[in-house]
């Protein structure tokens, strides 16, 4: 019987050969909607045949993680050892690091957990070596960075996109501006927002009878793909991630090769042995993770710069902050005053569901 791995690739080398063109758009609509389909079954963890967590997952801490991904002898472990103290073995020989390393970093004032992983090779997607585990752990985390060496062609690059891809991660993009909403009769309705000029109502309609969805409303509100709806359809099993690109090893190139890498977007060039620009990186993580700062200020005294309460961006509600700190307190809670860019006047009282800026002064007044 032919394995999962093998219908994708049948599918695959049939889309290679399918030409794009107006009386083809249904069948490769469909045959994209099967292949969504076979991925997702491929990253289903079998009851069979040990599962998935094995060892690799481990104690989250700190606020957010940031999950290393990259061949073998990149230099992710000396990146590890150079940003967190946290020893993690380097060597000149491949497959060094075998299980998750955990260490941490401490910036403006955030614990952020950094997750050194094992190296993955071309393939890992699919099961090969342990890159499934390893790429599974690195979807969990809030950001990635994909470590690349400097003397290795940029083609690395596109592999070890590819293979996050393939694991449902989404890198440096944002969810499809795509409302789906499934209904009990009625049929598919489509509207667009704006002209769409990838996509083809024959492509929807075939995804749609892929998926088996007879009735439904479609608001598609960019100009997407037919990927991207797809995406939609999938969505327990994509992640959003934002990835910054650690170019490392350039202690070992030219000043003229250096000039070229810069032009790299979401690229920070580094050499984690000799620590050069290792704080570039640092403040490109923190700009990525968009985490936000809340000083306390005690009822008539003045705020407490030093230990900030620090949340993430889809959870920053007042009635975050307050949990954050004790779960009683929400229950005591009568009002906030609120200083910073979160409010318009200076300061202000808000209730629980307000969003609290980055820097934002609060004082909590109870009942
Ligand atoms: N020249 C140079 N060599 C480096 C740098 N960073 C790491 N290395 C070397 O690269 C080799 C591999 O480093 P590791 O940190 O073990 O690489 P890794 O990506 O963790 O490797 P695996 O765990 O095997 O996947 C070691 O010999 C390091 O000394 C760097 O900035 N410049
Ligand atoms: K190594
Ligand atoms: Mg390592």
């Amino acid at each position: 019987m032919a394995t999962t791995v093998d219908k994708i690739k049948d599918i695959e080398a049939e889309m290679a050969k399918t030409q794009k063109n107006k009386a083809t758009s249904y069948h490769l609509g469909q045959l994209k909607a099967k292949l969504a389909k076979l991925k997702r079954e491929l990253l289903t963890p079998q009851s069979s045949g040990g599962g998935g967590g094995s060892g690799f997952d481990v104690a989250r801490t700190g606020v957010a993680s940031v999950g290393f991904i990259g061949f073998p002898s990149v230099g992710k472990s000396t990146l590890m050892s150079k940003l967190t103290g946290q020893f993690s073995e380097a060597a000149a020989y491949e497959f060094t690091t075998l299980t998750t390393v955990p260490g941490q970093v401490q910036y403006n004032g955030a614990a952020i957990q950094m997750l050194d992983l094992p190296g993955i090779i071309q393939g890992a997607k699919d099961g090969k070596g342990r890159g499934r585990q390893v790429i599974a752990v690195a979807k969990t985390c809030h950001l990635i960075f994909i470590v690349l060496d400097v003397n290795k062609p940029l083609t690395d690059k596109r592999v070890i996109e590819n293979e996050l891809e393939g694991f449902g991660i989404r890198i440096n993009k944002d969810p499809p501006n795509i409302v789906f909403k499934k209904k009990d009769k009625g049929g598919v309705s489509v509207t667009n927002t704006v002209p769409l000029t990838h996509i083809s109502h024959e492509e929807i309609k075939a995804v749609m009878g892929e998926y088996k969805i007879s009735s439904a409303d479609i608001a598609i509100r960019c100009d997407a793909e037919i990927d991207d709806l797809i995406d939609i359809l999938e969505a327990k099993s994509r992640s959003y991630i934002p990835v910054i690109y650690a170019l490392n090893k350039i202690d070992s190139i030219s000043i003229e090769e250096l000039d070229l890498i810069y032009r790299i977007p979401n690229a920070c060039p580094i050499s984690a042995e000799h620590g050069w620009n290792v704080d570039e990186l640092l403040q490109q993580m923190w700009e990525k993770l968009q985490l936000r700062r809340i000083y306390t200020k005690p009822k008539g005294k003045s705020p407490d710069y030093n230990t900030p309460v620090v949340l993430r961006k889809n959870a920053c509600s007042v009635e975050d902050f307050c949990n954050a700190i004790h779960k009683t307190i929400v229950e005591q809670f009568k009002h906030a005053i609120v200083y910073g860019q979160s409010v318009k006047h200076q300061p202000q009282r808000v209730g629980l569901s307000h969003e609290l800026a980055d820097e934002d002064i609060i004082t909590i007044i109870k009942r």
